[in-house]
């Protein structure tokens, strides 16, 4: 049976200083190296066992799923990554403490840019220091200086229905380690979630997700693979 993994990377440097990060490449912390080992340990004890794994070009994205496949004893599989599974680009609030943003937009404004389905936060001003223009990884793409979840699902369900599905209705068990906001888009669309709702669910950091597809390639109610 097709079985999809999903796993957002273990906790980045900037998830634990509370800022803005979208596109911007950071590492793992200790804490997200451990949740990403661990998730590896889990699929081991699970018996699910990655055939074909996919990721973003971002360096957190990637070390979880190394530090996973490595734990599982997988890091041989083969491993595709694409920029169309980078977390959601946030604009000209890449690099801001998310508290004092707050303070200084207020709660509620801070949220519709944080979790809103198809507001973007402001636009990245050229020449910031968080422009990623000259990064080598992304010669030849129309880097967005902005997205919302919406912008986001426009970029990763093409590339799912191009290059994923394909491989896992070969019969692959395929894992995506990736972003939470390009994982919300997959998972809206794997499991029907409406605009409204979507934005009410939170992808914990270093937790698979399993889907389990029939023979239709239809998907089953998605479970976390510690419960299942
Ligand atoms: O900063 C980010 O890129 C994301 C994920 O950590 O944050 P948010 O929770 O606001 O989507």
């Amino acid at each position: 049976m097709p079985t999809l993994i999903l796993v957002r990377h273990g906790q980045s440097q900037w998830n634990l200083e509370n800022r803005f990060t979208g596109w911007w490449d950071v590492d793992l912390t200790d804490l997200g190296v451990e949740e990403a080992k661990a998730a590896g340990r889990l699929l081991a004890e699970k018996g699910v066992m990655p055939t074909r794994a996919f990721t973003s070009v971002q360096t957190r994205a990637i070390r979880t799923l190394h530090l996973a496949l490595a734990e599982a004893d997988r890091l041989w599989i083969p491993e595709t990554k694409d920029w169309r599974l980078n977390e959601r680009h946030y604009g000209g609030l890449t690099g801001l403490d998310k508290q004092e943003t707050r303070e200084k937009h207020g709660d509620e404004q801070v949220h519709i840019w944080r979790r809103s389905f198809d507001v973007p936060p402001p636009a990245m001003d050229a020449g910031s220091k968080y422009d990623l223009s000259g990064d080598p990884r992304y010669a030849g793409i129309t880097i967005p200086n902005t997205e919302s979840l919406k912008l986001t699902i426009e970029r990763v369900l093409p590339y799912w229905q191009s290059d994923i599905l394909p491989v896992l209705a070969s019969g692959e068990t395929v894992i995506i380690s990736a972003h939470g906001n390009s994982l919300r888009a997959l998972v809206k669309h794997l499991s029907g979630i409406s605009d409204d709702d979507i934005t009410g669910l939170e992808i914990p950091t270093g937790q698979p997700i399993i889907y389990e597809f029939d023979d239709t390639m239809t998907p089953g109610e998605r479970y976390y693979l510690k419960d299942g």
